[in-house]
């Protein structure tokens, strides 16, 4: 089922005023579509990821609509949402270390969702050796009778990608899932993160400042800045041929492409430039782009919102 926004807007309230952090998002997921989303931080990635997990804090107020097929998860109940939640979009966590419980052996962790899923005792075991099998242990009941601690960061990832798909969803949405690892284990979760897309044919949605995974496992990639979505495209044209100036600048940031960092910062949310939100950090802004917030022009296979292509 196709998972999408319309007019998505996330505020937070705080003590020094409110947090735009998503505005007016309209991003449609098609079944089994595999959509990277990038941009600096604080840009509303993992944000947008929760929201459409339900899964904000209680200081935020949200607008506009998720739908997920014909339901609108925005219109559910928290108990309605919680069967949505894990069973049909899931959560591949960014912080292998505060999301599995430390203090239960990682193959009753897996078990769990196969029993609420209602298997047998039996089934939960073998269900549950065969999935780590497949996430690449060489030796799942050694695994299954391990701690989180007495693994490593790698090996935790992959257990908690474990986790998410023991429900069998339709969506996996993985939020930083390289944070923090080596160039090997990386590389460890690309592979995974194929497998899973091939056998399981989910959907998938990762969040990630690691745009060599984005660029290698993500069929289309969406950039976002200051909460809003500045240029989507299939990943190769986006990669090739990059249209908004702060999407040239990220990809130009990256290792074998120079490395040269983009100038300037993003905004403080309560204080959001006026016109187009990039223009103070601009090359090429005009009049214009300090006045006039520019519209999503359709491109490709994507859309980007400046001036320049209207
Ligand atoms: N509960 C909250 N209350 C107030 N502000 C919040 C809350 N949660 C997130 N924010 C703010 O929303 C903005 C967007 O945050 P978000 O975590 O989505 O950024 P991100 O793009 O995921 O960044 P990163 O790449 O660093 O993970 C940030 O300015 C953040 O501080
Ligand atoms: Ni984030």
């Amino acid at each position: 089922m196709e998972l999408y926004t319309k007019d998505l807007c996330v505020r937070f309230a705080t003590r020094s005023g409110d947090i735009p952090a998503v505005n007016h998002v309209s991003l449609a997921f098609s079944e089994r579509q595999v959509t990277g989303i990038i941009g600096e931080t604080g840009s509303g990635k993992s944000v947008l990821g929760l929201s459409i997990l339900g899964l904000l804090q209680s200081n935020a107020s949200v607008t506009g609509q998720i739908f997920l097929g014909e339901r609108e998860l925005t219109a559910l109940s928290e108990r309605e949402l919680c069967t949505v939640r894990g069973r049909e979009i899931a959560l591949v966590a960014q912080n292998p270390a505060t999301s599995l419980n430390p203090s239960v052996r990682v193959g009753r962790q897996i078990e769990e969702v196969f029993r609420l899923a209602g298997k047998s005792t039996p089934d939960c075991r073998r269900l549950t050796l065969e999935l780590l099998r497949q996430m690449a242990f060489s030796d799942p009941k050694q695994i299954a009778g391990a701690y989180p601690f007495e693994l490593s960061g790698g090996m935790r990832q992959r257990v908690l990608t474990a986790i998410a798909v023991a429900a069998r969803p339709q969506w996996l949405i993985a939020d930083e899932p390289t944070k923090g690892l080596d160039a090997v284990v990386r590389n460890q979760v690309y592979d995974t993160f194929c497998m899973v897309r091939d056998q399981y044919r989910v959907g998938f949605i990762v969040i990630t400042h690691d745009l060599l995974l984005a660029r290698k496992f993500c069929e289309r990639i969406v950039v976002m800045y200051c909460g809003r979505v500045l240029e989507t495209n299939a990943a190769r044209e986006l990669f090739e041929h990059p249209r908004h100036p702060y999407t040239q600048g990220l990809i130009a940031s990256l290792p074998h492409l120079g490395m040269k960092p983009m100038a300037g910062f993003s905004p403080a949310f309560t204080d959001q430039p006026s016109g187009c939100v990039f223009h103070p950090r601009c090359p090429y802004a005009e009049a214009r782009c300090r006045h006039t917030e520019p519209k999503s022009i359709p491109c490709g296979e994507g859309s980007v919102c400046c001036h320049r292509y209207a």
